[in-house]
């Protein structure tokens, strides 16, 4: 089946052009200040315009406070939060109950410890975001373009909505996809030039290799 692809970290109307054209389910903004992807709520509405019932808009966000939520909500609109901090289940709770939104809530994975994370927010999120650890001494706590062991999925119970980001690109796209099965896929840094500058060249490859993975396998004939 075709996974729900997000393009993440988006900051130029060319780039959410030609993901909307290609076909993105979702397009993400990043509301964190280090990220070299983070762009003002104001400039993140307007380019998230041509977006509104086409794909969902994704409000990238890292241990919110309320003001800044408060903002972001009320400036984009999104369709989602994405909760990519340490917020617990009763913080996702409270986001939720105030805002009234879907959570996909991101968790760093190394080892299949880090999946039992998943359980306590099982009836919470309504979508995980599974994302590699951060490398030692990186700022970000996504966007860092390192993937983890993919075949550690496995172990999830075949009820767990997820995307799977961390390091995807034109390369490694198919095998992820082969590996996980996974209902969604998520790109940022795989698509860009430089941190925090998105190609529309890399945009079309990953949809291209996407696009190939899922193709039909053709039966050799005569
Ligand atoms: O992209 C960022 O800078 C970022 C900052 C803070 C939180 C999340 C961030 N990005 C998310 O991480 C995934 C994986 O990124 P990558 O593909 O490995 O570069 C990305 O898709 C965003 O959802």
């Amino acid at each position: 089946m075709k996974p729900d692809i997000k393009i993440c970290g988006l900051k130029t109307p060319d780039a959410v052009d030609r993901a909307l054209k290609r076909g993105a389910t979702h397009i993400g903004f990043i509301f964190f200040e280090k990220s070299p992807r983070y762009i003002e709520p104001d400039l993140a509405a307007k380019l998230a315009e041509p977006a509104r019932g086409k794909a969902k808009i994704v409000a990238v966000v890292v241990d919110p406070t309320n003001d800044e939520l408060d903002e972001i909500v009320s400036l984009l609109k999104p369709d989602m939060l994405q909760l990519h901090g340490n917020e617990s289940p009763e913080h996702v709770l409270t986001i939720k109950a105030v805002y009234g939104l879907p959570v996909m809530k991101a968790l760093p994975v190394r080892t299949a410890d880090d999946l039992k994370r998943v359980e306590a927010y099982i009836g919470i999120a309504d979508r995980f975001l599974f994302d590699a650890k951060p490398p030692k001494g990186s700022e970000l706590p996504g966007g860092n373009g390192v993937s983890f062991d993919w075949s550690l999925l496995a172990w999830l119970d075949g009820s767990v909505d997820y995307m799977l980001s961390g390091g995807l690109n034109k390369d490694n796209v198919a095998d992820a996809l082969f590996i996980t099965k996974a209902p969604g896929i998520d790109a940022s840094s795989g698509v860009e030039t430089a941190p925090g500058v998105k190609s529309v060249a890399k945009i079309d490859e990953f949809f291209d290799a996407v696009e190939k993975a899922n193709a039909p396998v053709m039966a050799s004939g005569s």
